[in-house]
This record gives structure tokens, C-alpha cells and sequence, in this order.
């Protein structure tokens, strides 16, 4: 397993236990998604990932290393992150915000076409380089987020609620590409609370529960197997049309 999380337990200062028990692991190549309600957790978990929260007990791995607060540390083990309020640096234009996701690569040579190729993966982004990413729609700033993000190359991408709020078509679009990324090969953790669309794209689900807790995981047929889940969602993951 590439990303390893184990009897996590994350909280926020002494009385917000957001986390408590959470295990679980994405293969390489694997298209992992993260599903549950407002709440349930998933963002406190994506921030551990990431080491922007300590975790408290249990352990996060990639590739076999702990992941630290300290130092970028997953970051460095190839880990990109396309967080919830996307992160993107507004004062400067979608050009420039393309550029800083590839500023910590060591193959400078290479930026280049790969810029290219989230150009054509995502076709705004060319036609508005020069504009100051806040002149973005949402859609076009998540866009702009996913791109970023692709262009660490990294080895594993964290998205967390990528279609939140956006337009159906924008949705379908971002959908479309996580599934074409999954067919490349690349590692994926995806959260959203969209469960029929993410279940439609994935390899495997774990369904989230407050306060961070695993009530069920497996492939959407699996899923379709464990009522307490199928009582959660509200419909049965079996009956998922699955990509
Ligand atoms: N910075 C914070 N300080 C204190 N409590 C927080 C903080 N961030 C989240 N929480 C709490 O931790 C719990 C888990 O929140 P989290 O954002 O991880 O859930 P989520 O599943 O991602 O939900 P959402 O879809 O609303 O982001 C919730 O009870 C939330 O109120």
C-alpha cells in the first residue's frame, strides 16, 4: 500500500475529537474515494495527511514513512493536495499559479510541455493564462487547483470535495478527468460527498461516520452488502453503475 493510515485518532485542540479510529489504505494505482456527510470527518483527515493537523494516536504512512508535521515531509514523498477552498494564489494570474506548482521539481526541462499538458487537459486555463486567478469562476479555479496540483507530478492525489458547489457540467468534467487519471495509473484519494458519482469512478470506498469512524468499506458491490451503510446512504452502493 502506497498510503497507509492506521487506528488514526486527530483532534482539535482538547475537546473536538474530530478522528477517532480511522484505518485506512490506498494501493498504487488505485482510485480510493472518501464518502460521508457533513462532518463525518474527511477534511481533519486529508489536513493529517497532508501534516497540516498532528495526529494524535495511530499512524500515517506513505510508502512505508511516517508523515510529519514538521517538514513538507509528504510534500516530499510525492503527495499533492487539492484542498477544499482550492488554495490558489489570487493576486497572481492562472499563468503564474501554474508555474508555482511545478517550482519545487527538479526537472525544470520538463515543466514545460507538462504545462502543455494540463493546458490541454483543461483548455480555460490557456485561453485566460494572463488573468488573475480571483477573476475565475469556481469551476475554473478548481480547474486551475487540479492542474496545479498535477504538476508536482506527484505520486499521489489528495482531492478533497473537488466538485463541491460547482455547475453539472463543470462536475461532469472534473469527474471525467479523475477517471481518466485513474486510467493512467495514478494513486488517488478522493473525497466528496457526492457517493453515487464517486462510487461510479472508484476502485474502492470507505464510508465515513462521525466522528471520523469507518462504518464500511470495499468495492460499491461490497458496500451494497453492509446495511449500516446501505442505511447511511440512504440507497444501496450495489446498484452503482460502476465505470
Ligand atoms: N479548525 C477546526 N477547529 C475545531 N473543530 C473543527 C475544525 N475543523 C473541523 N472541525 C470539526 O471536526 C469535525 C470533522 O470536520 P471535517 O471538516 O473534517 O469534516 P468533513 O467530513 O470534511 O465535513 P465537511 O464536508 O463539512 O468539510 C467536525 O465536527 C468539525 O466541526
Amino acid at each position: 500500500m502506497v498510503l497507509r493510515i492506521e487506528d488514526v485518532h486527530l483532534h482539535y485542540g482538547s475537546s473536538v475529537r474530530a478522528v477517532q479510529g480511522c484505518s485506512l489504505s490506498v494501493g498504487a494505482g488505485e482510485l480510493v474515494s472518501l464518502i460521508g456527510q457533513n462532518g463525518a470527518g474527511k477534511s481533519t483527515l486529508v489536513k493529517a495527511i497532508m501534516g497540516e493537523v498532528p495526529v494524535a494516536s495511530g499512524s500515517i504512512t506513505v510508502d512505508g514513512t511516517p508523515v510529519s508535521s514538521k517538514s513538507y515531509s509528504t510534500i516530499r514523498a510525492g503527495v499533492s493536495h487539492v484542498p477544499e477552498n482550492r488554495g490558489i494564489f489570487a493576486s497572481l494570474t492562472v499563468g503564474e499559479n501554474l508555474r508555482l506548482g511545478a517550482v519545487t521539481r527538479k526537472d525544470k526541462r520538463q515543466v514545460a510541455a507538462d504545462i502543455e499538458r494540463e493546458l490541454e487537459r483543461f483548455p480555460i486555463l490557456r485561453t485566460y493564462w494572463n488573468r488573475g486567478a480571483s477573476l475565475l469562476s469556481g469551476g475554473e479555479q478548481q480547474q486551475l487547483s487540479i492542474a496545479r496540483a498535477l504538476l508536482l507530478n506527484p505520486r499521489i492525489l489528495l482531492l478533497d470535495e473537488p466538485t463541491l458547489g460547482l455547475a453539472p457540467i463543470v462536475v461532469d468534467l472534473i469527474f471525467d478527468v479523475v477517471a481518466a487519471l485513474r486510467e493512467q495509473g495514478m494513486t488517488i484519494l478522493l473525497v466528496e460527498q457526492n457517493a453515487v458519482r464517486s462510487l461510479e469512478v472508484s476502485d474502492r470506498c470507505y464510508v465515513l461516520q462521525a466522528p471520523g469512524r469507518v462504518l464500511g468499506s470495499g468495492t460499491a458491490a461490497e458496500l451494497g452488502q453492509v446495511p449500516a451503510v446501505v442505511e447511511y446512504l440512504g440507497f444501496s452502493p450495489a446498484e452503482v453503475v460502476v465505470r
